[in-house]
């Protein structure tokens, strides 16, 4: 087989037809991205590859990094022709890393290049993209079409006005649907210094006034209306380890009282808090029929120097080992026992929870919704061949994979989308791989719809109801 051949990653005969008859013309539903609404409701064309491809991208950040070049050339001064040099210096030593294989997969697919990227044609490779970003085809809103990606979810925070979405549904003509997801970490994280701050902040965008915790609560659930109203139907959750610690309403409210006052919490305070409101938030997205999505695991701005340099979310983060069955076993039980437990994701940056979470997920899964609790795809660190591959074997071995909602970029860059491509193509080849060793019937009929499920229809049924 060779390089990006149509066939690449599909060992078998039946992986190959599995994903030439039946994966790959589905559409796409990206539930899980960093991308940027203003970029598509502005419909940014971009002036060069640089600031398409590498400007957003902390993988490519880090890999640059990892080979020693000077931050200046990544995320520095240095001009945007330099940093693709850069890059175009590093890629070719990323092989065995999928971050190889998506940047050719994208260079191919919106380029149509096919050389590999190196220091020697790096020049050339520049200015032939640039000059194809030029052409009207490579806009936010015409990418999003070319892909076929029929709903994108952004990133957002409650207090965000949502005008950029807004505007999106007002155009009419955006053949993509672009979703908010609400995303409340800062009204979770009690412990940062920046919370009284955002609680003053949401007290003005929400016009209420917040003097204790149920005002609190108040004031989130008219956010979350709010973003119900604009077409929000998924919650984000970003949780180092998952907290859970019974808490009663009296409590919450003298630790927020402590919290907004600026004293020392406790861990276990920390943690009651963000569990009381947690459960709050989750019957009213139960209410609402919103799903709730929980990342654990991700411990962030581990390097300190960099931090205070370039921010957060440039490429300092990594996995936490961290107890998780407990706390998410009595999480899920604590809402489902009052019947409030909404759809929920569960994903984890530590591929030590796999078993943990497919197994837990089962204990709640109920009438709602087909797979109503998912274990999310590989995640960042698991974005990978082998990270996709043991989440689903783990979810078919433990659960029931063909319920499995797939497949999400969570990138920063509007060049990510072959990475479903990717996704299919693993997917594909563990099946077909079933299909060979006689471990599954080859019913390539039935088999494919549920590649065909797994890559777009379940996630469209899941969002949907
Ligand atoms: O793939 C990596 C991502 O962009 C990563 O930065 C996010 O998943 C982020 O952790 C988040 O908080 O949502």
């Amino acid at each position: 087989m060779t390089f990006l051949s149509e066939h690449m990653m599909l060992k078998s005969e039946s992986a190959k037809l599995l994903f030439h008859d039946y994966a790959k013309q589905m559409p796409i539903i990206d539930f899980h991205t960093h991308l940027s609404p203003q970029e598509i409701a502005e419909n940014k064309t971009y002036h060069n590859i640089t600031e398409l491809w590498l400007s957003g991208d902390h993988y490519k950040w880090r890999a640059m990094r990892w080979l020693g070049f000077d931050e200046k050339l990544i995320t520095g001064e240095a001009s945007d022709k330099e940093k693709f040099m850069t890059w175009a210096k590093t890629l070719p030593y990323t092989m065995g890393n999928p971050i190889y294989v998506w940047s050719h997969l994208e260079l191919s697919r919106y380029f149509g290049i096919e050389e590999l990227l190196t220091p020697e044609n790096a020049e050339h490779i520049w200015e032939v993209c640039n000059e194809k970003l030029k052409d009207s085809s490579f806009s936010t809103q015409n990418i999003l079409q070319q892909f076929n990606v029929k709903v994108i979810n952004t990133t957002d925070d409650p207090i965000d006005s949502l005008n950029y979405h807004r505007n999106i549904m007002e155009q009419g003509n955006i053949a993509t649907e672009v979703l908010p997801t609400f995303r409340p970490d800062q009204v979770l994280n009690i412990d940062q210094l920046s919370f009284k701050d955002y609680i003053h902040k949401m007290e003005q965008v929400t016009e209420l006034s917040i003097s204790n915790y149920s005002d609190l609560i108040s004031a989130v659930e008219n956010r979350i209306r709010y973003f119900n109203e604009n077409g929000c139907r998924i919650s984000d959750h970003a949780f180092t380890e998952l907290p859970f610690s019974s808490c009663t309403e009296d409590e919450a409210a003298t630790i927020f009282k402590k919290g907004i006052d600026g004293q020392q919490l406790s861990l276990d305070e920390i943690h009651k808090y963000q569990t009381k409101t947690m459960m709050h938030l989750g019957q009213i997205y139960n209410s609402l029929g919103w799903t709730m999505q929980l990342h654990i695991g991700a411990i962030r701005n581990n390097n300190s120097r960099m931090l205070s340099l370039l921010g957060k979310d440039t490429g300092y983060d990594s996995i936490l080992d961290y107890k998780l069955a407990e706390n998410l076993n009595g999480f899920l039980n604590e809402l489902d026992k009052e019947n409030t437990l909404p759809k929920t994701i569960v994903y984890t940056l530590n591929a030590a929870g796999n078993d943990v979470i497919a197994s837990a997920i089962g204990n709640f899964q109920s009438t709602g919704a087909r797979g109503k609790l998912q274990f999310g795809s590989g995640w960042w660190f698991n974005d990978t061949k082998e990270g996709m591959l043991n989440q689903m074997k783990t979810l078919a071995n433990i659960g029931v994979l063909s319920t499995f909602i797939g497949m999400l970029t969570d990138s920063r860059s509007f060049l990510s989308f072959p990475r479903h491509e990717y996704f299919r193509r693993v997917l594909c080849d563990l099946f077909g791989g079933w299909i060979e060793n006689g471990e599954l019937p080859r019913d390539y009929e039935f088999i494919g719809s549920i590649i065909q499920d797994i890559s777009y229809n379940n996630a469209l049924n899941y969002f949907s109801k």
